[in-house]
């Protein structure tokens, strides 16, 4: 087995919310099945298709696509705020692939990472994203506009294709999703202050950072309670979405459309197309299996909360 697959939701609330025990326990067991898999594959890359929450791409640049050449950590909600192991020669080069590929993707020298990139690592090798070489490949999902899903397919198409048949061990990792509707603003809806937010909101005090994630955990707690102003998730479209990935004919992801997205499933449900280039990445090396799938609604973690893994057959 020489590439392989995880894709699963992440939510910032994980330390900070409180769902009933049996939730908990059902979610810290599919943690478990995850770092299993993982342990057992023993990868030599890692390449880890994230999204960003505004803590390293703002809109005064903001990339639909961007390859990490060196990273780190920004720490929010207590996530990881080291340096990231990146092989910088490899993202090169496969930056310079994508780009014969047509895919013309950005490259950052120092990007910077948030918890919803480094979770997945982090729940894997204890706290430590760092403990593989890893390229973090940014995949905006969620400043408008968006680019259609089968270019997000495509790059993780041309993605697997790069390492189809390399002599190392690649896990392919999705970020993000399923359903969901956490308060981040949204720029046409937004106050004039968090549309400064949005554009300069870049290394903010420890003070705005404490501010920020208290208003997600507070619209976590009233979420649990019925409570919030945030659209509700949608376990009918995250089973249809898992549906897809299981079956593996990746072109039934072009169906999704942003606008309709954000109607059914709430306005980070983008957060899925790392699911799909991760499992475009996969099906490109060969036909596969998913062999490990959770999923739960989880209002306490403002996440239709979803994990596979998937091997090749
Ligand atoms: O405040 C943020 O940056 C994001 C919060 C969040 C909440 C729930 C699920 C997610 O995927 C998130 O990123
Ligand atoms: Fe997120």
């Amino acid at each position: 087995m020489i590439q392989a697959l995880v894709c699963m939701s992440h939510s910032p609330l994980l330390e900070y919310t409180n769902p009933p025990a049996e939730v908990k326990a059902a979610v810290e067991e599919s943690f478990e099945q995850v770092r299993k898999f993982v342990h057992d594959f023993n990868p030599d890359l890692v390449i880890n298709f994230g999204p960003d929450h505004y803590n390293g791409f703002f809109q005064d640049l903001m990339p639909p696509f961007c390859v990490a050449y060196n990273a780190h950590g920004t720490g929010d909600y207590d996530s990881f705020d080291g340096v990231l192991n990146v092989p910088t020669e490899i993202a090169e080069n496969l930056a310079a692939f994508l780009v014969e590929q047509d895919l013309d993707v950005a490259i950052s020298r120092k990007m910077e990472v948030d918890h919803g990139a480094v979770q997945p690592m982090e729940i894997i090798y204890d706290g430590a994203p760092d403990a593989k070489p890893m390229i973090p490949i940014f995949i905006n999902s969620v400043s408008r506009p968006f680019t259609k899903m089968a270019r997000v397919r495509k790059l993780g198409a041309a993605v697997g294709e790069y390492f189809r048949n390399s002599d190392k061990k690649v896990l392919f990792i999705g970020s993000g999703g399923l359903s969901h509707d956490p308060p981040v603003p949204r720029f046409h809806e937004a106050t004039e202050e968090q549309k400064q937010f949005l554009v300069e909101g870049r290394n903010p005090t420890p003070e705005a950072r404490a501010a920020r994630q208290e208003r997600t955990i507070n619209t976590a707690i009233a979420f649990a309670k019925g409570e919030a102003d945030i659209m509700e998730l949608n376990p009918k479209w995250d089973q249809e979405f898992m549906r897809v990935c299981r079956e593996g004919n990746v072109e039934e992801f072009d169906k999704y459309h942003a606008d309709d997205m954000d109607a059914a499933a709430g306005h980070s449900s983008h957060e899925v197309r790392t699911w799909v280039a991760a499992y475009s990445a996969l099906r490109a090396c060969g036909e596969y299996t998913v062999t490990y799938e959770f999923y739960k609604p989880i209002k306490e973690y403002i996440a239709g909360f979803g994990v596979t893994t998937a091997v090749l057959d």
